[in-house]
């Protein structure tokens, strides 16, 4: 995306062979570039949400595996670099499907041709990412088109949760491909942006990418959305996912699902922007199956922002001690769930829809 009118991706691999990454977590204050140069920074960056969002984590992934097989190819390494990145984040199935993608490459290739075929790989995976969002935003373009025209050519106003953008992904994001589509189409469209508590995804990220982009949009307190539905200001959800079965149950950033809930109760229809890495083929039950992320207590407990004297900081919000739960996702079950907009198009939330437009799958 382009920013100052500098065209970024949100990974890279530089001219000088470094890899490089925007750390996410000085936005929307700075715009911090940082080399990935080992197993470990890898393991740090996702672990720490430098780099976030099921995409990308499964891309940072691929190109840590790549740095890894340049210092030591062994099948041993290739084994504990698979172990040692996937034990990061537990709930985004990209950071899996990533993995296994590389290990089923590399394994049965000779030592010395394993680093030049993962970097390669890791800059398929990148694009492929950039190509399955830029089709996601053309279908999922259409929904808006069609809510537009039902309005007269009137503003459409789209609720989005933490954040399924460019930064989430390589480029284009999920969720906000759609988003940008419109508006490069011409379209008015104006977006609700959830703050998305505990690490504030859409206030830090989602709102540093709209603003960039010149799209339209407030930033919400995550518990508005219900009330701004119930008084017709939504017209339509889009959200992102960072794994959904194969019967359309759809894992999310927390607060997701109550989200849907709100969405249901009020008739908005309610879209997860799927790219089909993201499908786990294997469960059937998300609630009871896709595992979710218990993050530190702290992250509840303070808030980061810019301090007083200028610095990126963070400040203690509750009493000294005080306890937390941070469940960092959840599941909002298929029949919460009006489409799920794939690279391949608009599928029911459903195994049906999903078998549909995936028959290599069923
Ligand atoms: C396009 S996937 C984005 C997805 O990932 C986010 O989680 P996190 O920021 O903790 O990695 C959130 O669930 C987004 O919807």
């Amino acid at each position: 995306m382009k920013i100052d009118g500098t065209h970024y991706r949100s990974i890279w691999r530089d001219g000088d062979g470094t890899v490089k990454i925007i750390d996410q977590r000085w936005l929307p204050h700075e715009l911090r570039i940082v080399s990935l140069e080992s197993r470990t920074a890898f393991a740090d960056a996702i672990r720490d949400m430098w780099v976030r969002g099921a995409p990308l984590i499964g891309a940072t992934a691929a190109y840590g595996v790549a740095v890894q097989m340049v210092a030591d190819p062994s099948d041993d390494a290739l084994t504990e670099t698979w172990r040692v990145l996937h034990e990061t984040r537990p709930t985004a199935i990209n950071l899996r499907w990533a993995l296994d993608e590389m290990d089923r490459l590399l394994r049965p290739l000779p030592l010395e041709a394993r680093a030049g075929a993962a970097f390669a790989r890791a800059a398929e995976i990148c694009d492929e990412d950039v190509e399955t969002n830029r089709r996601i935003g053309q279908h999922g373009l259409e929904i808006i088109r069609a809510i537009a025209a039902k309005k007269g050519g009137g503003r459409v106003n789209v609720l989005t949760h933490c954040n399924a953008g460019w930064l989430a992904t390589v480029d284009w994001g999920t969720a906000t491909s759609p988003i940008y589509h419109a508006a490069e189409a011409g379209i008015d469209v104006h977006v609700f942006v959830d703050e998305t508590r505990p690490r504030n995804q859409g206030a830090q990220l989602t709102a540093w990418e709209m603003n960039h982009h010149g799209v339209s949009h407030d930033l919400i307190v995550d518990n508005a959305g219900g009330h701004l539905m119930q008084h017709g200001e939504v017209d339509l959800c889009i959200v992102g996912t960072d794994r959904t079965t194969a019967q359309g149950d759809v894992c999310n950033k927390i607060g997701t699902y109550l989200k849907a809930l709100a969405a249901q109760a009020n008739g908005v229809p309610f879209y997860v922007a799927l790219p089909s890495p993201t499908i786990d083929w294997t469960v059937t039950d998300g609630v009871r199956e896709i595992p979710i992320e218990e993050r530190a207590q702290d992250e509840v407990t303070r808030v980061q922002g810019r301090l007083p004297d200028g610095k990126i900081g963070w400040v203690q919000i509750s009493p000294d001690g005080t306890p937390a739960r941070n469940p960092a996702f959840d599941v909002t079950p298929a029949a919460l769930v009006t489409g799920l907009i794939t690279e391949r198009g608009v599928a029911q939330a459903s195994a049906a829809g999903l078998a549909a437009l995936f028959p290599e799958k069923a």
